[in-house]
């Protein structure tokens, strides 16, 4: 579903943020991106969401390789993709429904299926009975959670995280991911990059660790031996 092929990534400030990466992440897989801060995490989500383009190699999404994308094309291959971000980026101007209901607006449904797969998100992840509120008076975990049913309600093949938990305590972090893993098990490819390592093993996912621009490691850290 997702494939980066000897990916390089320099800034144009001449800071290198990835080198010769290469990984592949299977279509319903859930997988952790991890690793300090300033490792690279950010910058393989930016080049999967085609906010960055990769100096050297390719990344292939759904067997469409993203350097051939033009532009124009980028807003179609966004469709595909759910994208929450760790400060959610809600617009406190409207409703928790008109929040979710933004990226229908460009897809030209009717009034009365925005509605429909409005409440179908909302109800997801638990927040039906908010959708006239103004998010400003949700919770963190509850805006947390519009965010996701935002990037959720394209039906997106994959759903891509940056930092998803990191305002929340343990147990709403825990809550999100949860979420994350209930939209995985009908299928979604999921990845998320986070740097709460305890959250991560507690999870028992594939992970996948940057360091200084490279993948040092891909595997299963839980299900190994402990010493
Ligand atoms: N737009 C940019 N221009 C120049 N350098 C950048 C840019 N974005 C990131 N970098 C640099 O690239 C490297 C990788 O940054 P990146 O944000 O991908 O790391 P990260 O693992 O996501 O870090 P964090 O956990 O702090 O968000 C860092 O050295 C960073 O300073």
């Amino acid at each position: 579903m997702i494939q980066f092929d000897n990916v390089n990534k320099r800034y144009e400030s001449g800071q290198d943020a990835l080198g010769r990466v290469s990984l592949e992440i299977e279509r319903a897989e859930m997988v952790f991106l991890t690793g300090h801060s300033g490792a690279g995490k950010s910058t393989l989500l930016k080049l999967l969401t085609a906010i960055e383009r990769p100096t050297r190699g390719n990344v292939i999404v759904g067997g469409q390789n993203l350097n051939r994308l033009r532009n124009s094309q980028i807003p179609y291959y966004r469709r595909n993709l759910g994208i929450v971000f760790q400060n959610h980026q809600l617009l406190f101007d409207r409703s928790v429904f008109d929040n979710v209901a933004l990226p229908l607006s460009v897809s030209g449904c009717s009034k009365r299926e925005v509605g429909r797969r409005v409440r179908a998100a909302l109800d997801k992840v638990g927040l039906l009975h908010k959708e006239n509120q103004n998010p400003i008076v949700l919770s963190g975990g509850e805006q947390q959670r519009v965010g996701i049913a935002r990037a959720v309600v394209n039906k997106p093949a994959v759903l891509v995280a940056d930092e998803p938990t990191g305002n929340l305590d343990p147990k709403l972090s825990e809550e999100i991911m949860r979420l994350f893993r209930d939209f995985n098990a009908v299928g979604t490819t999921v990845l998320i990059a986070s740097h709460d390592l305890e959250l991560i093993a507690r999870m028992r996912q594939r992970v996948l660790t940057l360091q200084q621009g490279q993948l040092i490691y891909d595997g299963y850290p839980s299900r190994e031996p402990a010493y």
